[in-house]
C-alpha cells in the first residue's frame, strides 16, 4: 500500500521560475478599491492569518501538487465586474489567474507567485436555452453537472462529459477545450461551442457569443479563448450546442488479452455499433487495481485480464441497441478478441460499470503521488508509451516492489476512442530524480511517434517547459504574437505555457 507523504519534494512544475518584477505588490489600497468595487463578502483577503486560511483551496490544485501564494481572490457576479477588475489590475500591473472548479491537472488555474484570484464560481447564471435549436447560453462559473441537469430536464445533454463534472465549471472546460467520455461521438467544443463572451485585460468586452451554426465572417477569435487557459482574458459566457438526450444508454465492460486486442475490438465496435457507439474507453489492469484497492467494490467480471475496455452506446430504441451491443460482444468473443464480458441491465450497473472508468483518477490521488502524462498517440502505439516508460523507470534503477524505490508502477487508460493515453506514473513519493528520468524523455518518444505532449489537459504550468515538443518555431512565434496583442502587459495567467 502506498503511504501519504508529504508533497514538499515536488516543485510541481516551479523550477527555475522567478516571480515578476514587473508586477506590482498586493497592496491595501488595492483591496479597498475591490471591497468597493464588489462588495465585501466577495473579496478573500489573505493577508491576514484568517484571511490566509480561507485561500488555501483556491491556491492549491485538487491533487495538492500545485501551490502558489496569492493574497486575494476576487469573486465578481457579473461580466461587468469582470472587465472592472481587470481594467483595475492592467492599470496596476497586477498579475491574475483566471479560477473555474480548479479540477486542471496541470496547474493551469492556481497562482505560481501572488498572482490574484479571479474565481468564476459567483457567475451561475443559466442564461438561455432554445428548444429548437438546442442552443444553451451560460455564464462561465456554472457546474458542469449543474448545466447537464439542467438539460436533461429539457431533454437534451451536454456535449462533454467527464469525471470531475460535479465540481469543474463550464467556463473551465471551454478555457482548456476539455475532452472527457464522449468526444468519440460529440465532438471536440471547437465544434460545439457557439459563441463565447470574454473581457480582455484591458477591461473590454468581446462579445461573440452568437448562438448560430454558421458564422462565416473572417478570423473566428472565439477559438483563441477555446484552450486559451486564461492567458488571453476571461471567458464569462458562454454559447453552445446541446445534442438531444438519448433515450437508451448501454453498456458493456470486458476483458481483453493485449493491446492488439483491444485495437481490434474497437474497429469491430465502430463497424458493428455505427453511429450508436457513445464511448470506448480503455483501461490496464493496474489501473482497475487501483479503483479496487479504493473502493474495495465487486470488480465487474470474475476473470483477471490484461485490459479491459468500457463501450457505450446512446441510441433511441433501447432493445435495438442492446442487441447491437450484446451482438458486438458475442462476435468478438467468438473471434477470440475478447476473453470474457458483461452488458449491463439497467441504470444502476450501467452507473457501476462507469465507475471503474471514471473512478480511476479518483483512486490514484490517494497515492503517494502521481505524474501525470495526457498524450495523445496514433493508435498502433498508444499503449507502446506505458511499456516504453516502465523500462526507462527499471532501466534508471527507479522502479521497484519495495520503499526503497519511489516510483510504485506505471499504468495507462483513456479515451481509446479518441487516441488518448493517460499515462500514470505512481510514486511513494516525488522527487526530481523520477522527473527528470521522466521528462523530457517522454515529451521526445511522444513527438517522436507523432503524438501531441497534451490530448485534453493542457498545458498550464506542467508542460510549459515542453511546447516545442508539440509546436514548431513558426506556430510557438504566432501564439506568442497573439498573446502580446491580447494581453501587452502581460499580466493574464502569466508563467503558464505562453
Ligand atoms: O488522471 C488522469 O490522468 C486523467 C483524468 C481524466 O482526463 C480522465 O480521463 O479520467
Ligand atoms: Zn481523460
Amino acid at each position: 500500500m502506498a503511504h501519504r507523504l508529504a508533497h514538499t519534494a515536488s516543485t510541481g512544475g516551479k523550477r527555475h521560475l522567478e516571480r515578476d518584477a514587473r508586477f506590482a505588490r498586493l497592496r491595501a489600497e488595492h483591496i479597498d478599491y475591490f471591497r468597493s468595487a464588489l462588495g465585501s463578502s466577495d473579496v478573500l483577503d489573505g493577508t491576514t492569518l484568517e484571511g490566509s486560511l480561507e485561500l488555501t483551496g483556491f491556491n492549491e490544485d485538487w491533487m495538492g501538487r500545485y501551490k502558489g501564494n496569492s493574497q486575494l481572490v476576487l469573486r465578481p457576479r457579473d461580466t461587468s465586474q469582470v472587465s472592472q477588475i481587470l481594467a483595475y489590475c492592467n492599470d496596476n500591473n497586477l498579475a491574475v489567474v483566471p479560477q473555474g472548479g480548479n479540477t486542471g491537472l496541470v496547474g493551469g488555474s492556481v497562482p505560481v507567485f501572488d498572482e490574484i484570484i479571479i474565481s468564476l464560481s459567483n457567475m451561475k447564471r443559466i442564461r438561455d436555452f432554445n428548444q429548437v435549436s438546442g442552443v444553451l447560453t451560460v455564464d462561465a462559473g456554472v457546474v458542469l453537472e449543474t448545466a447537464d441537469l439542467y438539460l436533461a430536464e429539457r431533454q437534451h445533454i451536454f456535449p462533454l462529459d467527464l469525471g470531475a463534472k460535479g465540481s469543474c465549471h463550464v467556463g473551465g472546460n471551454i478555457s482548456t477545450n476539455a475532452g472527457g467520455l464522449r468526444l468519440l461521438r460529440y465532438g471536440s467544443l471547437h465544434g460545439n461551442v457557439l459563441g463565447i463572451e470574454a473581457v480582455l485585460p484591458n477591461g473590454t468586452v468581446v462579445n461573440d457569443l452568437s448562438g448560430l451554426r454558421k458564422n462565416n465572417t473572417g478570423y473566428d477569435l472565439k477559438h483563441l479563448f477555446i484552450g486559451g487557459e486564461g492567458t488571453l482574458g476571461i471567458v464569462t459566457g458562454v454559447s453552445l450546442v446541446c445534442p438531444p438526450k438519448p433515450k437508451a444508454v448501454n453498456v458493456a465492460f470486458f476483458g481483453l488479452p493485449t493491446y492488439d486486442h483491444v485495437q481490434s475490438a474497437f474497429q469491430e465496435a465502430k463497424l458493428r455499433l455505427g453511429e450508436v457507439l457513445s464511448a470506448f474507453e480503455m483501461m490496464d489492469s493496474h489501473s482497475q487495481d487501483y479503483v479496487h484497492r479504493a473502493t474495495q467494490f465487486k470488480r465487474p467480471l470474475e476473470t483477471q485480464h490484461d485490459f479491459y475496455c468500457l463501450v457505450e452506446t446512446s441510441g433511441s430504441i433501447a432493445n435495438h441497441d442492446y442487441e447491437k451491443l450484446e451482438g458486438f460482444l458475442d462476435h468478438v468473443m467468438t473471434e477470440g478478441i475478447v476473453s470474457d464480458g458483461v452488458v449491463a441491465q439497467d441504470v444502476s450497473q450501467v452507473k457501476a460499470l462507469w465507475h471503474w472508468r471514471e473512478g480511476i483518477a479518483e483512486a490514484l490521488s490517494k497515492a503517494g503521488g502521481t505524474y501525470k502524462y495526457d498524450l495523445s498517440i496514433p493508435h498502433k502505439d498508444l499503449y507502446q508509451v506505458v511499456k516504453a516508460t516502465e523500462a526507462e523507470l527499471v532501466a534508471s534503477n527507479l522502479l521497484g516492489a519495495t520503499d526503497d524505490f519511489p516510483v510504485e508502477s506505471v499504468l495507462g487508460y483513456g479515451h481509446m476512442g479518441d487516441m488518448n493515453i493517460h499515462l500514470n506514473v505512481v510514486v511513494r513519493r516525488y522527487s526530481d530524480s523520477v522527473q527528470n528520468c521522466l521528462e523530457p524523455w517522454i515529451y521526445a518518444w511522444t513527438q517522436q511517434h507523432n503524438g501531441s505532449i497534451s490530448a485534453e489537459h493542457g498545458l498550464g504550468l506542467a508542460k510549459k517547459p515542453y511546447v516545442g515538443y508539440s509546436k514548431d518555431a513558426v506556430m510557438l512565434d504566432l501564439m506568442t504574437q497573439v498573446k502580446k496583442l491580447f494581453d501587452p502587459k502581460g499580466i493574464m495567467n502569466p508563467y503558464k505555457f505562453i
